[in-house]
């Protein structure tokens, strides 16, 4: 029988051009290489700013950015030489998507407006990322992480249990908006592969955030007039967080009827069953925070460990809070396959989480790692129709520039 390819993704074949930089852009397009699109990092001369952010043992190779972009190659082009837009234009014309994260107005500058994108290639699916959509008073404002946790509500959110706002500390409102910007790229190619049309792909973060946050905090104003305040319910009370057990600290979610009963008697006090208070989900919501008294009276009394083990014999939705640092030993994590090491060629041996899904026919996955700054520049304008010599001069005129 012959073994299986080691590597197949749906998205083989499709040219990505990504002249994204930062989180947001480069981890959409990562999405699509994972799926075995050939993408292509356009840097600056400079290169992606998130080449010099976290640890790192070369120069623009840190963490953040060999987390944003394997399974892609690198070219160096400087679109601010008027001999670029010659070369961009060929790479337009040879490609099925083009990403980017520049500003609006700035982006117009450099040739990569949507407009002339389109008109170059009509089969061209152009996205654009960007803190917030072209129409309405934010257009065009700078964006990071936490500008847009701020504006969406998710900062203030937190002081329900902080007292004061906090960001929530992971890149949130860029990862999510990243999902949604590879979501619409891939729909977009589908349509593309019906109608032969590519079109203009616009994900704002805020906007992205906004309706991401709100599809269970919008809450009472679901309905219109509002008949309730917004955001969900038990979060809304602060009583929905981890309980403290004798040595630690657990996730306890009993929720329907059967799991209460059950967990009224893994806690030792079956004479709440009959309790009418909590007897309906519907009296557990009126009660809730009796009913979340009695999980923080309870938890006290075992370790996280004895009660994991109790709730997971009764079949009652519980996990003890963990660290990241333990989840590279993690036995669920460790039998799925999630983490993935591999051998850099000039950065050692590094750690990622591989695909998280799995796809039967088309898995995708880490084929190479990240690249140096220009690894690529050489054998990216070659495979595009130039001529060795065309790219020494290029080279020689600063428009691109080699590892
Ligand atoms: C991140 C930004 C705030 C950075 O702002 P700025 O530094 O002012 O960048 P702009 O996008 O306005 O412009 C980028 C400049 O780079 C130039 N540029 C871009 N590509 C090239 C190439 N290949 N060659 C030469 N010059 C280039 C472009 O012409 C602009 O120059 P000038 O014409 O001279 O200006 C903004 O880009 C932005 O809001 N992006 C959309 C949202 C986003 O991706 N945010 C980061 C998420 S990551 C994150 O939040 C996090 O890590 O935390």
């Amino acid at each position: 029988m012959t073994p299986p390819p080691l590597f197949r993704g749906a998205l083989e074949g499709v040219k990505v051009l990504d002249l994204s930089s930062v989180v947001l852009g480069p981890l959409a397009s990562q999405m699509l290489a994972d799926m075995g699109a050939d993408v292509i990092k356009v840097e600056a001369p400079q290169g992606d700013l998130a080449r010099s952010v976290g640890p790192a043992r070369h120069k623009g190779m840190s963490s953040l950015y060999l987390s944003c972009n394997r399974n892609k190659r690198s070219l160096v082009l400087d679109l601010k030489q008027p001999a670029a837009r010659e070369v961009l234009d060929t790479l337009v014309r040879g490609s099925d998507v083009l990403v980017h994260s520049v500003r609006t107005d700035a982006a117009a500058r450099i040739g990569i407006d949507a407009a002339r994108l389109l008109e170059l290639n009509p089969r061209l699916v152009s996205a654009h990322v960007k803190g917030f959509s072209d129409e309405g008073p934010y257009a065009g404002l700078p964006a990071f992480d936490d500008i847009i946790q701020a504006a969406s509500g998710l900062a203030q959110l937190q002081s329900i249990y902080t007292g004061e706002p906090r960001y929530m500390p992971a890149l949130v409102a860029d990862k999510t908006t990243a999902l949604y910007a590879a979501y619409a790229i891939v729909t977009a190619l589908f349509h593309r592969e019906r109608s032969g049309q590519g079109q203009a792909v616009d994900v704002p973060m805020f906007e992205t955030m906004t309706a991401f946050n709100m599809v269970e905090h919008l809450w009472g104003h679901t309905f219109q007039p509002p008949i309730d305040d917004m955001v969900y319910g038990s979060i809304r009370s602060g009583v929905r967080k981890p309980f403290r057990t004798a040595d630690g600290y657990i996730a306890l979610v009993p929720y329907t009827d059967a799991q209460w009963l059950r967990f009224f008697e893994v806690m030792g006090r079956p004479e709440l069953r009959e309790d009418e208070r909590f007897a309906t989900l519907a009296a557990r919501v009126r009660n809730h925070t009796v009913v979340f008294g009695e999980l923080e009276r309870a938890t006290g009394a075992r370790t996280t460990a004895e009660w994991v083990a109790a709730f997971r014999q009764a079949d009652i939705p519980a996990m003890p809070i963990q660290t990241l640092q333990q989840l590279p030993d993690d036995p669920q994590l460790k039998a799925s396959g999630l983490w993935h090491d591999a051998e850099h060629p000039t950065e050692g041996t590094l750690r990622f989480p591989g695909v998280p899904f799995t796809l039967s026919a088309t898995p995708g996955g880490v084929q190479r790692l990240a690249p140096s700054l220009g690894e690529h520049t050489d054998e990216v304008l070659e495979e595009f129709g130039f001529e060795r010599a065309a790219v020494d001069a290029l080279v020689t005129a600063g428009v691109v520039a080699r590892a």
